[in-house]
């Protein structure tokens, strides 16, 4: 890589060096550590370790929408790479999260339509349900959310595959059907890889967005009495939380807010590393060669102080009617953005704000005494970021 006007910054990867290799910072294998995920507002580019690997991450806005979207720019190695050898790599196959290039491009073809429909709200309104069984058998006793959620996650996620009575959102369905439709015909392998893949990348990260979601609310309780006279506000009679359309949704946008201030503040997956240039990438005065190992830095762009004041603060004010619809720095972006964005997005948003407003109707919730969580979350990286020991007590409200 060659520049002029060298500028000098140290190797451990604030920043580029103008003038350097840049193999040189890509494949050094240093003693390895956590991810670095703290924000330096000067440096244009940096140097991340993340999931035992040494990633390279451009973090100036000016490249960011040409960076995260370009077609063609990278390829992805995870996690069929990283799992070959493994009883996994069955598990995922060749479908739409582990596959590149033309496999990939079918798989997200044929899948697509599904994830497009309007999704009827009676699954996730039953499938609550069970959770709220839980919560009441285990009254005022702090139980251990994120295990709930997970079930009640799987179950939704199983139903839009398999049994959804809308045949357009049943993904099944939709892709014994493609030959009516499209005209390609899927072999029963990759029917099986396209159901393992959306099951997997479906469950656990909307588990843990719902899970950090009740734990910001339960921390920040004037938040949660706020979604809650919202959500009182829109009620009529007691069973009107039974149906949701977007029409009843869209009289919540305070409680969206918080969804989003809590997916900008936690977003479930911090750092996308499984990227791999397929050819030399050129920004400002520098060029990174084919083959560099790259990362998507989530985490960083949503606490980039340039895009978001005191960002380590818990403020849903932030998405108000007064932030711009358009967002063309691609400053919230917790399904990343360009071609690999999550196919789920709207599907994910809808479970999440359908089982938030249940739950505020029904339920008050706190933080026991003796919560890690008080002076801020608490998470680990797996690299799909959950909370640490997370139990919330719930009480059920008179309605
Ligand atoms: C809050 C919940 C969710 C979050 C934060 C999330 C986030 C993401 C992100 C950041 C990516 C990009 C991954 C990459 O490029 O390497 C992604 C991809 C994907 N997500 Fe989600 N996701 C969520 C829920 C879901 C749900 C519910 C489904 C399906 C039912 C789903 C299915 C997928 C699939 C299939 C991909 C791969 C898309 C592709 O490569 O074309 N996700 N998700």
């Amino acid at each position: 890589m060659h520049a002029a006007n060298p500028t000098r910054h140290d190797v451990a990867g604030t920043a580029l060096e103008a003038g350097a290799v840049y193999h040189r910072y890509v494949t050094h294998d240093p003693t390895p550590q956590t991810a670095h995920l703290t924000v330096n507002p000067s440096s244009t580019a940096r140097q991340v370790f993340y999931s035992g690997k040494w990633l390279v991450y451009i973090r100036d806005p000016n490249y960011r929408r040409q960076y995260f979207c370009q077609r063609d720019l990278f390829d992805r190695q995870l996690p069929n790479s990283a799992l070959n050898g493994s009883p996994l790599r069955g598990f995922f196959g060749d479908g739409v999260l582990s596959s590149h290039g033309e496999a990939w491009r079918r798989q997200r073809r044929l899948l697509a339509p599904s994830f497009r429909r309007t999704f009827p709200a009676e699954a996730t309104v039953r499938c609550s349900r069970r959770l709220f069984d839980v919560l009441d058998h285990h009254a005022s006793v702090p139980v251990d959310v994120l295990h709930y959620l997970k079930n009640l996650l799987a179950d939704a996620v199983a139903v839009k595959a398999t049994q959804s009575v809308d045949s357009g959102s049943n993904i099944i369905a939709s892709l014994v059907g493609s030959p009516r439709t499209t005209g390609e015909h899927l072999s029963p392998k990759e029917i099986r890889d396209a159901v393992n893949n959306i099951l997997f990348a479906g469950h656990d990260t909307t588990a843990n967005a719902l899970a950090f979601l009740l734990c910001h609310t339960a921390i920040h309780q004037s938040v949660q009495t706020q979604a809650r006279d919202e959500v009182l506000a829109a009620t009529r009679t007691a069973e009107d939380w039974d149906q949701f359309d977007e029409a009843r949704l869209a009289e919540l946008p305070y409680g969206y807010s918080v969804i989003k201030e809590s997916l900008r503040h936690e977003p479930i997956l911090s750092v996308l590393s499984n990227r791999r240039l397929l050819r030399d990438y050129s920004f400002g005065p520098y060029t990174i060669p084919a083959g560099s190992k790259m990362g998507l830095h989530i985490y960083d762009v949503h606490h980039n102080p340039a895009h978001y004041d005191d960002p380590l603060a818990f403020r849903p004010e932030r998405f108000g009617k007064d932030r711009p619809s358009s967002d063309s720095q691609l400053t919230w972006i917790p399904f990343a953005a360009g071609p690999h964005q999550c196919i789920g997005i709207h599907f994910a948003l809808r479970k999440v704000r359908v089982v938030f407003a249940l739950l505020l109707y029904h339920y008050e919730w706190e933080l026991p005494h003796d919560s890690i969580h008080f002076q801020g979350l608490k998470t680990v990286l797996s690299p799909v970021a959950s909370a640490r020991d997370l139990r919330v007590r719930f009480r059920r409200r008179d309605v």
